[in-house]
């Protein structure tokens, strides 16, 4: 069973950021008062970001014990470890960093191998493929026995203006891909090779919330309550077991029909 998308308003991009943070902690809470433990999956992007600096600085963060959370990413850039670019170094600038999180249950995706000089082995992966199947790899290592993928607590997700999800294009081999983990090459948004979860991997999470602000993103929004499907406007695919959440600015969600 798949949940219905329920699109949350929020004023501007801060409240938002504010708002989306303070629902994650109390999600994680949750999680654990449950199940002792929780995960959660990352988003890069601006808004994605924006909120991890917001569970930083929230008065709550606290109330999260930060030791038993799994934090997995739902894609990305598949560049140097220590490029400005990659979604971890990001999201650990962000919040992870100040957090006391496990790192054995940190689990980033795999980055590019830096050259190396003298043929000396240097972290990393030749290519997004490999880097793929290794991330893949961890995510059965942390699944139920028969299954590929745990069943995370969040996943979260950020939006692009055609209405691309983690590194999933509209009409793009990766949004028909089956597999729990996949490359991405040419992508549309730079730099072109990133490693990305898959829809069915984003769907085995209990709740999937996509997360947007800015009127850059209007038209994707309403794209994605039109009726359209995940090939053409990948974000519609993002649907959790339990609950999908929209949670967007007001500016992002002008283009939606007004309720009655
Ligand atoms: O690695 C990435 O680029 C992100 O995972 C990507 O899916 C992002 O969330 C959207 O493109 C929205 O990004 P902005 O919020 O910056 O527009």
């Amino acid at each position: 069973m798949t949940a219905e998308p329920q699109l949350v308003p929020h004023r501007d991009a801060g409240i938002l950021a504010r708002a989306a943070a303070a629902r994650l902690i109390t999600r994680l809470i949750d999680g654990q008062a449950a199940r002792g433990e929780a995960s959660v999956v990352l988003t890069g992007g601006g808004i994605g970001i924006a909120l991890l600096r917001a569970v930083r600085t929230s008065p709550a963060v606290d109330a999260v014990d930060w030791s038993k959370v799994d934090i997995w990413w739902g894609d990305e850039r598949f560049v140097a470890t220590d490029s400005p670019d990659r979604n971890d170094r990001q999201a650990r600038e962000a919040l992870l960093e100040h957090i006391p999180v496990n790192p054995r249950r940190v689990f980033p995706m795999g980055h590019r191998a830096a050259q190396t000089a003298g043929g000396v082995a240097a972290s990393g992966y030749a290519d997004p493929e490999s880097a793929a199947a290794a991330y893949a790899a961890l995510l059965a290592g942390r699944a139920a026995p028969g299954a590929v993928f745990p069943v995370f607590d969040v996943v979260l997700l950020g939006l692009g203006p055609e209405g691309h999800v983690a590194s999933l294009f509209p009409n793009s081999p990766a949004i028909v891909a089956t597999e729990p983990v996949v490359a991405v090459h040419d992508c549309p948004k730079p730099p072109p090779e990133r490693v990305s979860l898959t829809l069915p991997t984003i769907q085995s999470a209990r709740e999937v919330w996509v997360v947007v602000a800015g009127e850059e993103k209007a038209e994707a929004v309403a794209a994605s309550f039109s009726g359209a499907g995940p090939i053409d406007v990948p974000a519609t695919g993002a649907v959790g077991r339990e609950r999908t959440l929209w949670l967007a600015d007001r500016a992002a969600a002008s283009r939606l029909p007004t309720r009655g």
